[in-house]
């Protein structure tokens, strides 16, 4: 084994296209590259957006070959008249470009053309020295169809991510240092930066030989404030540096926190459930994981939906549904259905976050407009099949008193199971679940609000509003709220 301090190989990265320079795409290639290389113990150094120009490319790719171990281009190797990273790479090392048989071949099994004039076989034009290398489907073993072209050291990636991330993951024995593996740990803590610039900086000073440290605020996070990261390729100097760092910064200052409470999220619950063990809380929270086991035996996957509407307790249901089906259909492909139903005046805050949890809780989002009792008629005319409705009702809402863990809707309303599974939990519950497993929840509840309706009907609850040292008005976040009868104190209705 050679030297744990082995200098790692470097990389640059360049993205072509004038799409990204206008602003009409976000590059996500480049993030992809990156995590990936560092993975495979390459130290990225720079990353560099160029337009579709020929001179720039050239100009570009003939400065990183020079400077970095490895060389990656995501973009412009496409037919059309803009795509000019084979001829940019080509003039980079004074050469020309010619068509490549074997690329020839391809395109004239895919577009059924051998005219060396037609522009799609523009794409087979490469530079003279150019390879083609194919990758092995991680799957079936197969060769891939459609190869990659490298030239010294530049590899040419397509622009698509969903092409780029397929083809770059099958390449990692290219780029993959064996003498380099970088160990990390996070620290999160609750104080801000200036309070602990000068513990960072001699823990920095101390260790920065062997350790790099990195210091990054988070203005929106609900459970802290800056993300430390530390890294290095000497496990026993990382651990010593960490163990410092922690015991140097403030009293209580660090947080304990989960940055996916979405993996193993049954295991997690379960986890909960045992260090509460015998609480109040506790009997709750099994008696909803029971009940929504219930449910799940009762209604098949296609005949249940999740009612969300970015509030405090639909997250909670949410979360404890998504736990529960993962464990009961650990392969499914299908999205989980939720329901939406949006009111006339939502708050850009509320949508932003059913954006985030649609995305993360990976759903189909089923959205209507209106009275809800007219979009649950809705509901059953375009989806038949749903039959049950998740909920994240609680008995001390209004008019909620009497409904159980199974309640068919009202006689008068289009008829669909209503499930409520949180319907004995109280405020507290509720904030004890969410804060406890570190689940993401709508920005408003840390700017005092305790209960959501729409814009015109809902302000930040009274009780947590306090007058800061600038003299400002200033609510506390909803899960400091003492009384947790007050919980509707900021609803008209
Ligand atoms: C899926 C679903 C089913 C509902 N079923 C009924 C019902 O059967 N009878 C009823 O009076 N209200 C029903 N409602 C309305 C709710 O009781 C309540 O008025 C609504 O969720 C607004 O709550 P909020 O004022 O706390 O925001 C239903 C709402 C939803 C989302
Ligand atoms: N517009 C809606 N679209 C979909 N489901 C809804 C809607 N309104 C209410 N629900 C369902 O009814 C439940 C009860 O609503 P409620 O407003 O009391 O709770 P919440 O929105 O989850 O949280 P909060 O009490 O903090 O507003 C929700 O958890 C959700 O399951
Ligand atoms: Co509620
Ligand atoms: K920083
Ligand atoms: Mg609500």
């Amino acid at each position: 084994m050679s030297s744990v301090n082995h200098k790692p190989s470097t990389a640059g990265i360049i993205v072509i296209g004038d799409e990204i320079l206008k602003g009409q795409t976000i590059d996500t290639n480049s993030t992809f590259i990156c995590q990936h290389l560092y993975t495979w113990g390459v130290q990225v150094k720079k990353i560099s957006v160029v337009s579709d120009e020929l001179e720039e490319i050239a100009k570009e790719v003939k400065e990183f070959s020079e400077k970095y171990t490895h060389v990656v281009t995501s973009g412009g190797v496409g037919p059309t008249h803009d795509d000019l990273t084979f001829e940019g790479v080509a003039k980079a090392f004074n050469e020309k470009t010619l068509p490549h048989p074997d690329l020839v071949q391809l395109i004239k099994q895919y577009f059924g053309t051998d005219d060396l004039l037609s522009p799609k076989m523009k794409m087979a034009y490469v530079p003279e020295s150019a390879k083609l290398q194919y990758g092995e489907s991680k799957i079936s073993g197969k060769r891939t169809k459609y190869p990659m072209v490298s030239t010294h050291n530049v590899y040419m990636f397509p622009g698509i991510p969903s092409l780029l991330e397929g083809a770059f993951v099958l390449f990692e024995d290219i780029f993959r240092d064996p003498n380099v593996k970088f160990f990390s740990r996070r620290i999160f803590i609750d104080t801000d930066e200036i309070t602990v610039s000068s513990i960072l900086q001699d823990n920095f000073n101390k260790y920065k030989e062997s350790v790099s440290l990195g210091s990054y605020p988070d203005l929106h996070n609900s459970y802290f404030k800056v993300k430390l990261i530390l890294e290095s390729q000497i496990e026993d100097k990382l651990n010593s540096a960490c163990e410092e760092l922690k015991s140097a910064l403030p009293q209580g200052s660090v947080v304990k926190y989960d940055e996916n409470p979405l993996i193993d999220a049954n295991e997690k619950i379960h986890e909960l459930l045992k260090s509460e063990n015998g609480s109040e809380f506790a009997k709750k929270l099994e008696k909803s994981l029971h009940t929504i086991e219930k449910a799940l035996e009762r209604y098949s996957f296609d005949e249940i939906c999740v009612g969300f509407n970015g509030g405090k307790d639909c997250t909670v249901l949410l979360h404890l549904v998504y736990a529960a089906v993962k464990r009961k259909y650990p392969s499914i492909d299908k999205k989980l259905k939720s329901l939406y139903i949006r009111s006339k005046l939502p708050f850009p805050e509320v949508e932003k976050f059913i954006q985030i949890a649609r995305d993360r809780y990976n759903l189909n989002e089923l959205m209507y407009y209106g009275r809800i009792k007219d979009c649950m008629g809705e509901l059953k005319n375009q989806h038949p099949e749903i039959k049950a409705v998740f909920m994240g009702t609680r008995n001390t809402d209004p008019y909620s008193s009497h409904l159980e863990e199974f309640t068919m809707t009202d006689a008068d309303w289009p008829q669909f199971m209503r499930v409520n599974p949180i319907l004995e939990w109280s405020y507290d519950d509720i904030w004890k679940f969410l804060r406890g497993l570190c689940v993401s929840y709508c920005s408003l509840y840390d700017r005092g609000y305790t209960s959501l309706g729409s814009m015109n009907n809902t302000h930040p609850n009274p009780t947590l509003q306090y007058i800061d040292y600038r003299g400002i008005v200033c609510y506390k976040p909803a899960h400091q709220l003492q009384d947790n009868q007050l919980e509707r104190d900021g609803r008209n209705v």
